[in-house]
């Protein structure tokens, strides 16, 4: 478990982070989304002790990290792949730090195999691709075998094939009953990955939900409805301020209105229902209206962004070009 409370970070005129207040719960993958800028590492940074916070706590199992006894059994994080000397080998490197952080050096080929770099782990880190430096990062973060584990950005660069396997990690690592605290800028990988979602922007809390509710607050949530009377459905839809529209001679995509309410109107119509069901959006949509107000280096979205949908069907059919009624 990890708990914010009021955690606040300034500098100078600039607050980072503004009194973020949150419960990270063990037995899921918590995602950690927001726009660049947001204040995402400066907090990560102020959980693991790296930076001060200027007000507020951050505590892990109850305590700051600079009061954990043995904080690598505590809390693993990979924060920077990168910070790993060139000169070092994978195995010499870990053996190090176990060596400095009191964990018994049987550990190191254990995480070894477990990020899959046995074959590599006498070779020297500067030779190393982004992906084997990832994996390098997270052998580390797993070495003194801690409850809790926090990546920042671990996919960046990664092939799918790496991204697939840091997804299954996590998961697997919550299924054990860790808290798994991880940053990503992509949400098509954190829609397969995480359980609930934190979303900050200008270093506030935007969301904090598990992830079906943060999708259901958009408001392109819609309504699929197939009928032989689709023309004349979609004109008394158009009435109620509902937007429509038809996908197919007999299909409608309806926005702006409830299942319940559709169904109500075609009953009243006497119209025949062969399909009625609910439509989400996808998480990149939710997000994005989400953090509209605060992105700091955004351009502006291009004509008619906002009523491009993404739509994610519950049959996982694919987009269809969708005609104006
Ligand atoms: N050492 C520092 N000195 C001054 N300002 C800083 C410092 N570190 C971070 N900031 C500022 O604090 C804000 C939050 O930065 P942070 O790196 O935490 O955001 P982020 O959400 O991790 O962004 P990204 O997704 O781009 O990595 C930014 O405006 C950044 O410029």
């Amino acid at each position: 478990m990890i708990n914010l409370r009021g955690l606040t970070k300034r500098y100078g005129d600039k607050v980072a982070v503004d009194a973020l207040t949150l419960d990270i719960a063990p037995g899921s993958v918590t995602g950690f989304l927001g726009p660049n800028g947001a204040g995402k590492s400066t907090t990560m940074r102020m959980i693991l002790g790296l930076d001060r916070p200027t007000a507020g706590q951050a505590l892990i199992k109850g305590r700051p990290y600079a009061e954990l006894k043995h904080p690598m059994r505590e809390i693993g994080a990979l924060l920077d792949a990168k910070a790993v000397h060139p000169g070092h080998t994978a195995r010499t490197h870990l053996t190090a730090m176990a060596r400095s952080n009191g964990i018994p050096v049987s550990r190191v080929d254990e995480v070894i195999e477990t990020v899959g770099l046995t074959e590599v782990a006498g070779k020297r880190a500067g030779t190393f691709s982004l992906g084997m430096g990832q994996r390098l990062g997270i052998a580390g973060a797993l070495l003194g075998d801690p409850e809790i584990v926090m990546f920042d950005e671990p996919v960046n660069g990664l092939d799918p094939d790496g991204v697939r396997w840091v997804r299954d990690l996590m998961r697997a690592l919550s299924a054990e009953g860790r808290t798994v605290f991880v940053s990503s800028h992509l949400m098509s990988e954190m829609q397969h990955t995480a359980d609930q979602l934190v979303v900050i922007g200008r270093g506030k809390v935007i969301a904090d939900a598990p992830i079906a509710e943060v999708i259901a607050t958009s408001s392109v949530n819609a309504v699929k409805v197939r009928t032989p009377r689709a023309h004349e459905l979609a004109q008394q839809l158009a009435v109620t301020g509902a937007r429509i529209d038809r996908t197919a001679e007999n299909e409608l995509i309806v926005t702006g209105s409830t299942i319940e309410r559709v169904g109500e109107i075609a009953h009243q119509i006497g119209a025949l229902l062969l399909e009625l069901s609910p439509r989400s959006a996808s998480l990149e949509q939710a997000y994005m209206e989400l953090t509209a107000a605060s992105v700091e280096y955004g351009a502006p979205a291009p004509p008619g962004a906002a009523d491009r949908a993404d739509w994610s069907d519950h049959n996982g059919a694919d987009q269809r070009q969708k005609e104006q009624v």
